[in-house]
């Protein structure tokens, strides 16, 4: 016990402790899973239960959409009551900090005034102009339930099912039809928003093009979102999807490049190595044939989707099969894409997915809500979560950049077309990029030091004209920041609508330094 203490992870990273704080860092790091287990998963398992059935009563008495207009009239009076008194300090959401999908929880949670915004409704689903109007607290989850039984998806379904719609919308949303589709807010039609001075507006592209699209990237920064039409497409209730493992690096980008090039509805590879990898490429079906075996992914019993998809490496043969469309959806849910296995390393065990895995996984705000001090900084110092937006031309060279700073794998790559339209990612013309999504522990072999190798990173994201998601740590400059995202149309926006004094700048609720 004492050698696996002295061992243990924060103390090998040159913290002092004493003995009694090892103990404890070593019990709540190694036997985390003690915790999930008999606490957070039979928890979350109820908040389910009861977020459930909650939803099903108000979709069944459709009371929602009745009660919208008083619901945003109380964030308007809110509003109204910040500028009647004196207008102090900014505002932010009152939703908690541990609730979000990301890592960290933003600073200012704790001095802004809080803006209670609790709408967690789908308001209409208009078949006929392919669209749904839902309240922004409405989740991932939550909409492809809603919207699949009657044989409709939004086109792009961000896989976690907590994902919110407008996180997705204020920050950004991704998925493997995002080669298609673009980003979340490519798909979004119109916003509702209540803005600093507390009046109401709807825009659309057409009725005020600049605040449109100033609004996806902005953070909650420029307003709060109140509703948002989305687009709707018909959908079925299968999906093919085809495996191609992939053993060099040239092969994987020539793969993958193709594939985001090609009609494919779906595209998505992850790499296991430099050299080793799987590109997935899927399309809607109708029915399967009789000879087709559908392969319910979903099932509590099945194997994680990144075990799953890895099995193809062994073959080593192109491989298709069928899977129900909502198991496709949220194919990365049930192991978080790879993060589950550090905090239940038996949790891909066939007897233990059998006995629990219809309780998995924990929700990720629980998770967050209840991680000991001893756990975040483990986090901090010994794991990276990133997702790093580059151009499709640079992936050879930025895969060979993340490997030799950080040598995490599995990783992540989902294509997504980006629009020549303004906004804080303004382009001169439509290109193809790639989301690199790096989740996890960087190898010892390449000395991680959190600031320094994301430092670098943000670095060579900024030459190659990318992006950074924002919901991950940035420790950018404010001007670095500024030169990476495209402040021309969000500054103008800002001004106009008198921002400044309602509203930090996004830098201000993404940097590190804003955030604990
Ligand atoms: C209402 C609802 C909310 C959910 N919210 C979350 C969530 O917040 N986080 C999460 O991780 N997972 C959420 N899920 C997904 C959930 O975890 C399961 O994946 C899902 O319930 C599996 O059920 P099913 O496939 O048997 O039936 P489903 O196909 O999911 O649907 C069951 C029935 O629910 C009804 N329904 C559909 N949409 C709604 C709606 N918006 N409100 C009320 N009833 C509806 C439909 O009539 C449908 O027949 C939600 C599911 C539902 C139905
Ligand atoms: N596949 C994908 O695309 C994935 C995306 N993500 C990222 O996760 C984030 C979404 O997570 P989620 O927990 O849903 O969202 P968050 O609660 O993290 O919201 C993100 C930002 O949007 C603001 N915001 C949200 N709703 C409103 C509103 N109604 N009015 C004003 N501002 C609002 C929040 O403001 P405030 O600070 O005031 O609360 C916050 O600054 C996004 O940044 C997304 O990029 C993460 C995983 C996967
Ligand atoms: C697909 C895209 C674009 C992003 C996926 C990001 C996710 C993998 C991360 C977003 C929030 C992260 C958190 C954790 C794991 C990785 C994410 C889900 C934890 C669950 C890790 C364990 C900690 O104790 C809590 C973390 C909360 C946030």
């Amino acid at each position: 016990m004492d050698k696996a203490i002295s061992r243990g992870p924060l103390a090998a990273r040159g913290f002092r402790m004493g003995k009694g704080d090892q103990l404890l860092e070593h019990v709540l790091i190694k036997y985390r899973w003690l915790f999930v287990c008999f606490f957070l998963l039979p928890a979350s398992f109820l908040y389910e239960l009861w977020s459930y059935f909650r939803n099903l009563i108000v979709f069944k008495l459709s009371s929602a959409p009745g009660k919208h207009a008083s619901k945003v009239q109380k964030v308007q009076q809110q509003v109204r009551e910040w500028n009647k008194n004196g207008q102090q300090g900014h505002m932010c959401t009152a939703r908690p900090g541990w609730q979000t999908m990301s890592f960290r929880q933003g600073l200012y949670k704790k001095s802004f005034y809080k803006v209670e915004v609790n709408l967690v409704d789908v308001l209409e689903i208009d078949t006929e102009n392919k669209t749904v109007r839902v309240e922004p607290l409405v989740s991932m989850g939550q909409l492809s339930a809603s919207l699949a039984p009657l044989g409709w998806t939004i086109p792009i379904v961000p896989e976690i099912d907590d994902l919110t719609v407008g996180g997705l919308i204020l920050g950004t949303g991704i998925e493997s039809s995002s080669h298609q589709f673009g980003l979340f807010q490519h798909i979004c039609v119109e916003y509702e928003l209540v803005l600093a001075d507390g009046s109401l507006v709807t825009v659309t592209k057409d009725s005020d093009p600049d605040l449109f699209y100033a609004v996806p990237w902005s953070y909650g920064t420029l307003g709060f979102l109140t509703a948002a039409k989305i687009m709707i497409v018909p959908c079925t209730k299968f999906i093919k999807l085809n495996y191609k493992p992939v053993y060099s690096l040239n092969d994987a980008v020539k793969e993958f490049s193709e594939a985001s090039a090609s009609k494919n509805q779906f595209v998505e590879g992850i790499m296991f190595t430099l050299n080793k990898g799987v590109i997935m490429t899927g399309n809607m079906i109708d029915e399967p044939q009789p000879c087709d075996k559908v392969n319910k992914i979903g099932l509590w019993h099945k194997p994680w989707f990144f075990k799953h998809v890895e099995s193809f490496l062994v073959t080593g043969k192109r491989a298709s099969e069928i899977l129900p469309l909502r198991d496709y959806y949220h194919r990365h849910t049930r192991s978080i894409f790879w993060e589950l296995q550090d905090i239940v390393p038996f949790g891909n065990n066939r007897l233990f997915r059998l006995c629990m895995g219809w309780l998995m996984p924990p929700k990720i705000s629980f998770l967050k809500l209840t991680q000991t001090d001893a756990v975040k900084r483990l986090y901090e110092n010994n794991h990276i979560i990133q997702d790093m937006l580059v151009p499709i031309t640079n992936l050879k060279e930025s895969m060979q950049m993340f490997n030799k700073e950080t040598k995490v794998y599995p990783i992540w790559l989902c294509p997504f077309k980006l629009p020549a339209d303004p906004g804080m990612l303004c382009a001169p013309k439509e290109r193809m990029f790639v989301d690199i999504g790096i989740y996890g522990v960087p190898d010892p072999s390449v000395n991680f030091k959190p600031m320094e190798t994301t430092r670098k990173i943000e670095e060579f994201v900024q030459k190659c004209e990318g992006f950074q998601m924002l919901y991950a740590d940035t420790y950018t400059t404010k001007e670095e920041f500024r030169r990476m995202f495209d402040h021309t149309l969000y500054d103008r926006v800002r001004s106009k609508l008198a921002c400044t004094k309602a509203f930090p700048e996004v830098y201000d609720k993404v940097s590190r330094a804003a955030r604990y």
